[in-house]
């Protein structure tokens, strides 16, 4: 039977308000282009209230985080160990802002971190109000531990590699796939002319080009240093594409091989006879299941328990929640360790007569007992995160927002 939703419904929120961000300097830190040129212009046609009046203190107690519903940072936040958090969920509903603030969050709070964006559409710079982009790692700005950031531009990365691979026949590709961290991928593929396949690139490519760095996390000496490493990840189907490498790897990179090996035959039948040709095509085939042997190590490694964890954001509205539910039910079968669901942008309880605040509320709190409900989504355990009258940008918002979070 569903269960009427109550004020004591679990909750850490409090009511933020744009006084809270101001108090902390927040505003001072919003960019003067993004003031002018977007306060300046027409006013919105719609009117959303800009400021809800402040709760009772009655209400903010009555919601105020029981036990479940802190994010227990503590554990999170413990041991030197490396540890990886990918966060995903649908697009829109906060995964950037919620990764970034969980990586300011680990950096002051000791670690050497890393936040590594695999989301072709990037919003780490425009979220830490920085440019982060240029596919290598930079320092980002404003904290007194190091943070470091990395946008994986699989776009520039296939665009660039096929200009190489055009100029010189192939010896540049190695150059530049090098300096993107994917050599190994070269080195293993070389045979299979990767400039001529990425004119057709294969489905799932992007996800080839993050994962691979990912091993270069694994293995190089730049990246030893991060104890901790938050992903933002693309929007849900790409991720479970990322998760699922190995298996793209036989659908993807093997049906090329196979085709590969068909033009082959057809266009060299009789060097063929003389078995050069097979011997060479043999060693490619080996060369690729050395590769996916690799990829399947790392898909081990997003399904350790001890040191790997997908953390699920969504909304609370029923069409982000389905598909939170369906992420969830697909990382199981993935055997990817899941234990926290963020609820983002929850609105606070509203004392106003205010009919949107209490309808859209509403509506929220339906949502809120869907998932409390919901046999994929029950079990984790439940963050609520206001939704916040101002945009979350800059480190000191991204603390702010990480200090309400990550608990
Ligand atoms: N709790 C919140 N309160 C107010 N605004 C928020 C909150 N969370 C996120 N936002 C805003 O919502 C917008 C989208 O957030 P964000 O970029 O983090 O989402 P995303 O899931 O990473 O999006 P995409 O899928 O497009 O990458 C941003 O403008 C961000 O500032």
């Amino acid at each position: 039977m569903a269960v009427a939703p109550t004020m004591a419904s679990p909750s850490p929120l409090k009511f933020v308000s744009r006084t809270s961000f101001e108090s902390m300097g927040f505003l001072s830190y919003v960019p003067r282009s993004f003031k002018s040129s977007h306060f300046s212009k027409k006013p919105l046609s719609i009117s959303i209230p800009r400021r809800p009046p402040r709760a009772s203190l009655q209400e903010v107690r009555a919601v105020e985080a029981p036990a479940e519903s802190v994010a227990g940072f503590d554990e999170m936040v413990s041991g030197t160990q490396r540890k990886y958090y990918l966060l995903g969920g649908k697009g829109g509903v906060g995964k950037t802002s919620c990764a970034a603030s969980l990586a300011v969050k680990f950096a002051n709070n000791g670690h050497p971190t890393l936040v590594v964006s695999t989301d072709p559409a990037h919003s780490l710079s425009d979220s830490f109000a920085q440019d982060l982009t240029g596919g290598t790692l930079v320092r980002v700005e404003g904290l007194d531990y190091p943070l470091f950031a990395l946008e994986i531009n699989p776009e520039k990365a296939r665009e660039e590699f096929r200009a190489a691979s055009q100029k010189n026949g192939g010896t540049g590709v190695k150059d530049f796939m090098d300096g993107m961290g994917l050599g190994m991928l070269v080195e293993q593929l070389g045979e299979l002319k990767l400039g001529e396949l990425l004119d057709t690139p294969p489905p799932g490519l992007d996800e080839a080009i993050a994962i691979s760095k990912v091993i270069q996390f694994l293995e190089s000496q730049e990246y030893s240093m991060f104890t901790r490493i938050v992903f933002d990840t693309a929007p849900t189907g790409h991720t479970l594409r990322l998760l699922s490498l190995p298996d793209f790897l036989d659908a993807s990179i093997g049906k090329i091989l196979r085709l590969k090996e068909k033009i082959n035959s057809a266009t060299s039948a009789i060097k063929s006879v003389f078995g050069q040709e097979e011997n060479k095509q043999q060693d490619a085939a080996d060369k690729l299941e050395r590769l996916r042997e690799r990829m399947i190590k790392v898909r081990e490694l997003f399904r350790d328990t001890e040191s790997t964890e997908f953390v699920i954001v969504t909304i609370p509205t029923v069409m982000a929640v389905s598909e939170s539910s369906r992420l969830h039910a697909s990382l199981k079968k993935e055997h990817v360790p899941v234990k926290r669901l963020i609820v983002n942008q929850v609105l606070p309880p509203s004392a106003s007569d205010c009919k949107f605040c209490a309808m859209k509320r509403k509506d929220q709190m339906r949502a809120l007992e869907i998932i409390q409900n919901d046999p994929e989504l029950a079990g984790l355990n439940m963050i609520q995160a206001p939704l916040v009258d101002v945009e979350i940008r800059g480190v000191p918002a991204l603390k702010f927002m990480g200090d309400i979070i990550w608990k």
